[in-house]
């Protein structure tokens, strides 16, 4: 670069950097001029480095006195970070967690409906097995066998009234379409996007004090009456003629048992929309009932409720779930229903009930898939303390929800992150290839090595050990699937330890800090009274660990 072009950069340097022009002597400068120059610079300097640090100390002292813990729930879809939350919910805002109850019977309704649908698509016998199977892969709950199928797959038992149970239970199609369409969330198939700064609007405050993240719309505050109160129930907007924004024009039915829809989308629920709302209040064009008034009082009196027609399809949903022939036939086609939705079969005449309000135990076992983020929020007393506010963050786990996790990475103290290890027989629901507990060993390896992350607690849910338990009881054997595994005893402690140290080993191998403590717990989080005792376990130990420099304890 020539002399005259490195002048033009300096002047150009000068002209674009105000302090460094400010900062050039004056021309013609005498010496005692520069000196009375660099003093008053000095002087200004160490002014500015005081308020420096006076702004650093103010900034630590309001992070120590600042009583609040970040917790990000984190693992692969349906590994149970939503149902954590809700015993998270149940234990320290149980109001809140009981008044929005009743929302869950449209959830609990289309499970219901679901796990019927798959018990009809698995009856027939198909001329082309291998094509019934793939359409089986659709939910996590079918099993890959290492060894392909056993040869009653292939003969296969055949059940004579299937098509009498497929009449009995058509009204049941309608029924599904309806419900899937008013909660499904339209933009299901684009990736969640939030940026840092969508985290700090739309905070919607419950009357308990819980916050969820509604990105900006209402946040449904839904309120069950006391079941010993003379007041009236509020009208179901499950009617068909609901306002839900999310109606839309009707599609036909496909019907039930034909597979149509076998491979139709999971149900799932963007955090931004008011599903809570629309499936509580009831309809807002109606007015408030008396007993007196000649209006209805309930959703049992509204002829369009979906519980009528599940009401009437109760004793077919009984015949074909007692069905010995159909069990056998669902063994045969390895679907174990019970893992996922099929709990609420072993109680359809309480489920299906007109007055049904659904109890703590069936919300927990809801499944509807998250997409976006909810944050719920609530005070934590501590000791003598008056309380630190907890923030609990649960996220979407399928592969397209991940990337909006990064942005809650930033100032999180703790993550509990679930493994459900009973899905070691089984694949992603969003990728066939994927072995789920493969999925899960991957992720976690991307967790406890992200730099990010370095100082936050670690606590390890390896989840699901009900149904390891049950799975191994019926004789699935884990080395067929973890060839790693080998000969060891397939036996629940056995298998227990060698996934705790399977866990242990990465973090250990990966974590950008060795000195951090990881807290691992068996767990089945659909348990409310053992989850309640890990999470005071868990809250203890983020507590002592994490905040005793922060004066919390
Ligand atoms: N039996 C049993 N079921 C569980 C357990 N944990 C969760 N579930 C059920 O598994 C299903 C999926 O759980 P969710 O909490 O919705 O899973 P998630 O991790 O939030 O999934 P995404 O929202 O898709 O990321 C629900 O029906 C839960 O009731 C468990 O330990 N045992
Ligand atoms: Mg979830």
């Amino acid at each position: 670069m020539s002399k005259e072009q490195n002048n033009y950069y300096v002047d150009r340097r000068r002209f674009s950097d105000p302090l460094a022009a400010a900062l050039q002597p004056p021309p013609g400068e005498t010496p005692d001029q520069k000196a009375a120059r660099v003093k008053r610079e000095d002087e200004a300097r160490k002014r500015s480095d005081h308020i420096d640090e006076m702004i650093r100390q103010d900034k630590l002292e309001r992070k120590k006195t600042k009583a609040e813990v970040s917790v990000l729930l984190l693992g692969q879809s349906e590994s149970g970070k939503s149902t954590t939350l809700k015993q998270f919910q149940l234990l320290h805002s149980p109001s809140a967690f009981h008044a929005e109850r009743i929302a869950w019977r449209a959830v609990i309704y289309l499970n219901l409906v679901k796990s019927i649908r798959r018990i009809l698509e698995a009856l027939p016998l198909e001329d082309d097995e291998e094509e019934h199977d793939e359409d089986s892969l659709e939910t996590a709950t079918v099993i890959i066998s290492a060894r392909g199928r056993p040869p009653s797959a292939i003969t296969g038992t055949r059940v004579p009234n299937y098509e009498d149970y497929r009449q009995r239970l058509e009204p049941l199609a309608e029924l599904e379409e309806r419900l899937t369409r008013l909660l499904s969330c339209p933009e299901e198939e684009d990736p969640v996007r939030l940026p840092p700064s969508s985290r700090s609007n739309g905070y919607n405050v419950t009357p308990n004090g819980d916050i969820l993240v509604t990105n900006g719309r209402p946040t449904p505050t839904i309120l069950i009456p006391d079941r010993n109160q003379s007041q009236s129930l509020p009208v179901s907007p499950l009617n068909g003629h609901g306002s839900s924004p999310t109606s839309q024009p009707s599609s036909q039915p496909s019907p039930i048992g034909s597979g149509s829809s076998s491979r139709s989308k999971e149900v799932a629920v963007h955090t931004s929309t008011n599903w809570k709302k629309a499936f509580s209040l009831g309809s807002r064009s109606k007015s408030p009932k008396t007993p007196h008034s000649g209006e209805i009082e309930g959703w049992w009196e509204d002829p369009d409720d979906p519980v009528h027609a599940l009401n009437a399809c109760a004793p077919a949903m009984q015949d074909l779930w007692r069905d010995p022939l159909v069990k056998k036939r669902l063994q045969e086609k390895k679907i174990r229903l019970e893992e996922s939705s099929g709990f609420y079969l072993d109680e359809i005449y309480r489920i299906t009930a007109k007055k049904y309000i659904p109890t703590d135990a069936d919300v927990l076992k809801a499944r509807l898939k998250t997409l976006g983020v909810v944050e719920h929020s609530f005070i934590i007393p501590s000791g003598n303390n008056k309380g630190a506010r907890w923030k609990i963050y649960d996220v979407g786990g399928a592969r397209n929800q991940r990337h909006a996790w990064a942005p809650y990475f930033e100032d999180v103290n703790a993550i509990i992150f679930l493994a459900p290890i009973s899905a070691f027989d089984q694949v992603l629901t969003e990728d066939a290839q994927v072995n789920r507990l493969e999925d899960s060993l991957l992720l976690w390896k991307d967790v406890v090595s992200h730099k990010l992350l370095a100082k936050v607690n670690l606590v390890l849910f390896l989840n699901k050990i009900d149904l390891l338990q049950a799975k191994l009881e019926a004789g699935v054997r884990l080395n067929q699937h973890m060839i790693s595994y080998g000969d060891r005893p397939n036996d629940f402690e056995s298998i227990a330890k060698y996934f705790k140290s399977k866990f242990w080993n990465i973090h250990y191998a990966s974590t950008p800090n060795k000195d951090r403590e990881l807290y691992i717990h068996l767990t089945s989080v659909t348990d409310t009274r053992r989850t309640a005792i890990i999470i005071a376990d868990v809250r203890d130990s983020i507590i002592k660990t994490n905040l005793r420099d922060l004066r919390l304890v």
